[in-house]
């Protein structure tokens, strides 16, 4: 097994930290020549990463090269997708799994390099296939004969964000009479709204949850089967469930059909698993859902390259280490200027701060480094109008990373002044790049733009399913990247454990099953919130 060693004890950092006395200066008027600008892409899976307008010279990334040979990042990257036991930290009780999402989509040859994992993963796919098919062919319908037409899915976290994402990114490429909802948060404003917009007779409930007990999901199931025999109607004809293998929930006399994911499959990391599988399938077919599954497998295939500038996803790993712990910015803005990817940050949002936002190492001991930034974003042009002002002349600097398309999903356009919407879009977007970059010069302070932000532009021709699936895998492969090089275990989520055991304390008392002592604090709280004499 590949060591593991710790970031501050890799050499490159302090090369590195001498480099980040001068970085690249942006703002000088002849910074971007273009040679530079066509020596900084890099390309993978039909998209290309225009990274000029980032911070670094020939010597930086031969000097994140070497971190990233030092780290063995590449090495690490085979080893999780060999079945190597990645989420573990060392001289402590910790999960101790292998980290296998990517054999769910190493389907496509006979030789996958976790054959068990992947084994599993074309069981799983064999029966949405043969599910699918009865929809289809309305073997599986309602009480009355009559075919489903939406799938709800209940879940949350990574049984919602990533499925939800992607769903709206496609949206485009739904079946006929095909749609998908989602109900995720515990608020029942946000059930009821949903459920009032829909035909529960001709809706298939999807369950999701790979622990089986989480309780928003249990909450909301036990919601949504009241509201089906409100309705008149069998729950067991509606309801379908993914859930980990030997759950709580994995129980298929409860639900008319029921497929699995695996302990080794991370939450987070769990989209091209039948916990997105199932409501991409029913919505866009099962084809659709391999063409994601696909793209994803591609993209797992470009991170194996060892040299940086053929690795997008270490690539974009690479720098944004960069910029976390050299230059020393906090936060990542994901900019898609795309309205489909409207909740991918939001995706992106749990699947790097939920992997990334640790203080200990792999070897148990607290870092030294900085690990995760804020991850945050909305589509632009929107965002433009809103917090871009920050961005350009604030006193944070936050690196952004912008996401286009040269052309649009729908084909239907309008030609005004000259030029189509689409090429507004990607106009503004690489705009927006060049300003944060360049900055300008202004006699007056309050129009001066320093300059010297740093951004990224990734960029494809059309958001396709190939396309969803290539993005999606090249983020997940950059946040698992940047985890290995900052020695800490992405694959848990100790974080998340403690607000939920006081959210149970304060619910035993409200429901009356456990009286708190009248002066812990959780008593003065639900007091002073109005919720409890
Ligand atoms: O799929 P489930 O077991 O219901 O878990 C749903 C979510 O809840 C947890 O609190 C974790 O923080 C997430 O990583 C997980 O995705």
């Amino acid at each position: 097994m590949t060591t593991w060693k710790d970031f501050a004890d890799l050499k490159a950092t302090q090369r590195l930290t001498e480099l980040a006395q001068q970085p690249y200066n942006l703002a000088r008027p002849d910074s971007l020549p273009p040679e530079r600008i066509a020596a900084c892409r890099a390309s993978a899976c039909g998209f290309d990463l225009l990274y000029a307008t980032q911070r670094v010279d020939d010597r930086v990334l031969v000097a994140l090269q070497e971190l990233a040979d030092e780290a063995g990042l590449v090495a690490q990257h085979k080893a999780m997708k060999s079945g190597a036991v990645m989420n573990r930290i060392i001289g402590h009780a910790s999960e101790e799994r292998q980290v296998l999402h990517t054999a769910c989509r190493d389907v496509f040859s006979d030789t996958p390099l976790a054959p068990e994992a992947t084994a599993q993963a074309k069981e799983q796919l064999a029966r949405l296939k043969q599910f699918l098919a009865e929809v289809d062919s309305g073997a599986v319908c309602n009480g009355q004969g009559q075919s489903f037409t939406t799938m709800l899915q209940v879940g949350i976290g990574g049984s919602d964000l990533g499925p939800r994402a992607l769903y709206l990114a496609l949206e485009r490429y739904r079946l006929p009479g095909r749609s998908a909802r989602f109900i995720a948060n515990v608020d029942p404003d946000d059930a009821a709204a949903v459920l009032s917009g829909l035909d529960l007779s001709r809706t298939l409930i999807n369950v999701v949850s790979k622990s089986g007990s989480t309780l928003e999901t249990r909450t909301n199931e036990e919601l949504v089967r009241t509201a089906l025999v409100n309705a008149g109607l069998n729950p067991a004809r509606h309801l379908v469930a993914v859930t980990g293998a030997g759950s709580p929930m994995d129980d298929p006399d409860k639900y008319r059909a029921s497929f699995h994911m695996y302990d080794y499959i991370g939450g987070r990391y769990s989209a091209t698993s039948m916990v997105g599988g199932v409501t991409l399938g029913f919505t866009l077919g099962y084809d659709q859902f391999v063409e994601v599954l696909r793209g994803a497998h591609e993209m797992d295939k470009a991170a194996e390259q060892p040299a940086l500038r053929d690795n997008l996803p270490l690539l974009m790993a690479m720098l944004g280490i960069w910029n976390r712990n050299f230059l020393g910015y906090n936060t990542v803005a994901v900019l898609p200027y795309s309205q489909a990817l409207l909740r991918f940050p939001a995706h992106l949002q749990q699947c790097d701060m939920e992997s990334n936002g640790k203080q200990v190492s792999r070897c148990g001991s607290p870092v030294t480094w900085k690990t995760g930034p804020i991850v945050w974003g909305e589509p632009g042009t929107n965002g433009q109008h809103a917090f871009y002002q920050l961005l350009h002349q604030g006193t944070e600097i936050v690196p952004a990373e912008f996401i286009g398309f040269r052309c649009s999903q729908h084909g239907r356009d309008i030609t005004v002044s000259g030029t189509t919407s689409q090429q507004k879009l990607v106009a503004n977007m690489l705009a927006q790049s060049l300003a944060m970059a360049q900055g300008r010069s202004h006699d007056n302070p309050n129009k001066h733009f320093a300059g010297n932000r740093p951004s990224s532009v990734l960029i494809a021709e059309q958001l396709t399913p190939y396309a969803m699936g290539a993005l999606l895998a090249l983020y997940e492969n950059r946040i698992a990247f940047q985890g290995f090089c900052w020695n800490i275990n992405s694959f848990d989520q100790e974080g998340v454990q403690l607000g939920k055991v006081l959210a149970d304390r304060l619910l035993a008392a409200l429901s009356g099953e456990k009286a708190l002592s009248a002066d812990a604090p959780e008593s003065s709280l639900l007091k002073a919130a109005g919720m409890a004499g």
